[in-house]
């Protein structure tokens, strides 16, 4: 399988490192305005390939997207210190409208990764700019947020983030949603699990995990300028389950038709992942107090989609 990237800055290099690592494609093209940059990356990421698989890693102009199964969209601005994702939405915007049609022209037929944020927002406006079906434009969403969610909690319970069944929902920002209630580790409830081995999730963990998930891109890109490495990794992730048709479940960005009495807005729910794209919805059991927030986050999106104009 050939996977483009567009955009070969810190997310996108990431994201084909992970893939040219993890070896689950033949060939990967990088694609960005600075060519020079692309060329660079590629050439970097090309020599890690005989330690590991035999993945192909390239850089050139959009006509090398052709028969490209996936393409992944990193271009764009990222967050200054302190900066939010939706404030990025207008500039974001603005790339989108150059880049879309200009994957679209030479792989039509692909599925399109939205990485560039604010995702939810990019995805949506990913699926009015090519017309696609909207199960073929998938944001990366709240996969992030998700496996930070599981790396908390597992820190905390003392078991692997694998072991741990929890999923981050709406908006991948700051009104997201952690869903607690249905949350589990292993085969038990979180909170059963939890006073087997002595940890109890108090009112004071909930809150510093809480903090931990929803402010952990602020305290990265405070430390470091950027976050690349878990949003490489879950692009990765998101490309092997197309590529191996593996129906796995990853919350991801789509547009629905309607979440918690709001219509045509894209936000992250589970999914099940597989070779076309999206293939099923799983709405999770909520308590009152999520299903209200994630009413918020959706209402949140909806209205800022709604303020961009193409
Ligand atoms: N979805 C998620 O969970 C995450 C999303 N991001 C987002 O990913 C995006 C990329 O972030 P970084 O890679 O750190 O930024 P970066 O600045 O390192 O890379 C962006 C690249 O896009 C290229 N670019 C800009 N306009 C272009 C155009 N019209 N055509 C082709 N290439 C163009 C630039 O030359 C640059 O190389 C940002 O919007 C950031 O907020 C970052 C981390 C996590
Ligand atoms: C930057 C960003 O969206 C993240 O690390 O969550």
């Amino acid at each position: 399988m050939k996977v483009g990237i567009v955009g070969a800055g810190m997310v996108g290099s990431s994201a084909g490192y992970a893939l040219a690592l993890m070896g689950i494609v033949s060939s990967v093209v990088l694609v960005d305005h600075n060519a020079e940059l692309a060329i660079a990356q590629a050439e970097d990421i090309a020599h890690a390939v005989p330690f590991m698989s035999s993945c192909v890693v390239e850089a050139g102009d959009y006509d090398r997207l052709s028969g490209a199964s996936v393409v992944i969209l990193a271009a764009g601005v990222s967050q200054k210190p302190g900066e939010t994702r939706l404030a990025l939405l207008e500039r974001n915007a603005a790339v989108f409208r150059d880049v879309v049609g200009n994957v679209l022209r030479v792989a039509p037929d692909a599925i399109l990764l939205i990485a560039s944020n604010p995702v939810d927002i990019m995805t949506q406006i990913t699926v009015r700019l090519s017309g696609l079906p909207a199960a073929k434009v998938i944001g990366s969403g709240t996969i992030l947020d998700t496996a930070r969610f599981r790396s908390l909690l597992g820190r905390h319970l003392g078991i692997s983030p694998q072991s741990v069944h929890a999923y981050v929902l709406g908006e991948h920002g700051d009104s997201e949603v952690l869903a607690w209630s249905n949350a589990r580790a292993g085969s038990l409830s979180l909170a059963g699990f939890a006073a087997q081995v002595g940890s109890a999730i108090t009112a004071d963990v909930r809150a510093r995990i809480d903090d931990g998930v929803r402010n952990a891109a602020y305290k990265i890109i405070k430390g470091k300028g950027a976050t690349y490495y878990g949003i490489g990794a879950g692009l990765a992730r998101i490309v092997k389950a197309i590529a191996q048709d593996q129906q796995e479940v990853l919350t991801v960005s789509m547009v629905n038709r309607e979440i918690e009495g709001v219509a045509d807005v894209a936000l992250s729910i589970p999914r099940v992942i597989g070779a076309t794209g999206i293939m099923t919805d799983l709405f999770p059991d909520l308590d009152a107090e999520e299903r209200a927030a994630l009413h918020r986050s959706a209402a949140l999106l909806k209205a800022t989609v709604e303020a961009v104009s193409l």
